[in-house]
């Protein structure tokens, strides 16, 4: 290589767009559905809680046993553990660095508590941040059997550190949805309708992971440092799962078949064994809301869920 030539982008946009994922199918049980929503704390302070319970028991037996719209961001896990885009062909980073930075989800039909499913995955968005590359990938679901289509996840993956390659003086961004569906929410200046706290427990990431994210930068300590961290941090999906929760039981009774989307954005790491404040505000049929870890102040995640109704006992 001559002396002058620039070293190789970090990022290729024409080859990551044009990547093709290969199909996956999968299947679960109401096991897992019981499992994720003890992972996302499901019971944790009360363990009759007749608004909870049946996320993860039934008296009439386990094909009862219901789940919460959130347990479908499991699903893009399955394309090779959720880092099926690790060997996108020009898609260079360090994995070490990678951050969740948000997730949309969208919800055509109950989510069921077993079923055999098959996963359909393409690349949504591309942006370069300059310090940081943002990767989107949708991943559509289907019920095997019937085609129906079940649910969609918009998933954006930061990648730290590697940014900066796009030519011209205007950064490369290409999303392929409109942006009103997954932009920041603007929290009201206002007292919020209802505030939920939930206490997280020092072991919450080591129960998560099994269902299905086994990412060591949620349980190794050197990993964690590696990537920044003083310790293992929570995943952004299990934080995502408990603000989920906290609007099911102060708007929907206890019902996850009222929810029609969700989304959320990660703003700051947390540690496990922290407390979830989540605050809420109705507004039209969506529920603004915000988390905010107690111990230090600070606000990690923040979104909405959009509800099919509102319940008319509100
Ligand atoms: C199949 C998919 C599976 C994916 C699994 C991935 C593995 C899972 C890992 C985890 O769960 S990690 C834990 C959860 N996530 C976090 O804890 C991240 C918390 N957030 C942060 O630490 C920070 O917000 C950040 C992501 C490091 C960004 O902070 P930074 O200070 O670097 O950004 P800014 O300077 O404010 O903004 C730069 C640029 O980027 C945009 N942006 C910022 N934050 C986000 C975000 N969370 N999501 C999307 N985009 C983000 C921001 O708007 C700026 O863009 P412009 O506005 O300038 O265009």
């Amino acid at each position: 290589m001559a002396p002058s030539s620039k070293p190789a982008a970090a990022v290729d946009p024409e080859a990551v767009l044009s990547h093709t994922f290969p199909e996956v199918s999968f299947a679960y049980d109401e096991r897992d559905v019981a499992l994720y929503a003890l992972g996302v704390g499901a019971c944790g302070a009360d363990a009759v809680d007749e608004k909870e319970l049946h996320f993860v028991y039934h008296r009439d037996g386990q094909p009862h046993i219901k789940a919460l719209p959130s347990f479908a961001s499991l699903f893009p896990n399955k394309n090779s553990n959720g880092l099926g885009f690790v060997n996108v062909p020009g898609l260079n980073f360090d994995a070490s660095l990678l951050l969740h930075g948000q997730q949309y989800i969208e919800i055509y039909k109950a989510i069921p508590s077993r079923t055999n499913a098959v996963n359909k995955v393409k690349v949504a968005g591309l942006h370069d941040k300059g310090k940081a590359t943002i990767l989107e990938l949708e991943t559509t679901t289907y019920v095997k059997d019937s085609g129906e289509v079940l649910c969609m996840n918009r998933s954006t993956i930061y990648l730290r550190g590697a940014g900066g390659f796009s030519d011209s003086s205007r950064p490369y961004s290409y999303a392929s949805y409109p942006a009103d569906q997954v932009s920041r929410v603007s929290i009201p200046n206002l007292a919020p309708s209802a505030v939920y706290e939930d206490q997280t427990r020092q072991s919450q990431a080591l129960l998560y992971r099994l269902s299905g994210d086994y990412n060591p930068l949620h349980s190794d300590p050197m990993v964690a440092q590696v990537a920044g961290f003083t310790r293992p941090i929570l995943h952004g999906l299990c934080s995502l799962g408990f603000a989920t929760r906290a609007v099911i039981k102060k708007f929907c009774n206890g019902d996850p078949t009222a929810v029609k989307s969700i989304f959320g954005r990660f703003l700051l790491h947390v540690y496990p064994g922290e407390t979830l404040v989540t605050e809420m505000w109705l507004e039209g049929q969506r529920v603004l809301y915000q988390t905010k870890v107690k111990e230090r102040n600070r606000a990690v995640l923040s979104g909405y869920v959009l509800l099919k109704h509102i319940p008319s006992s509100l």
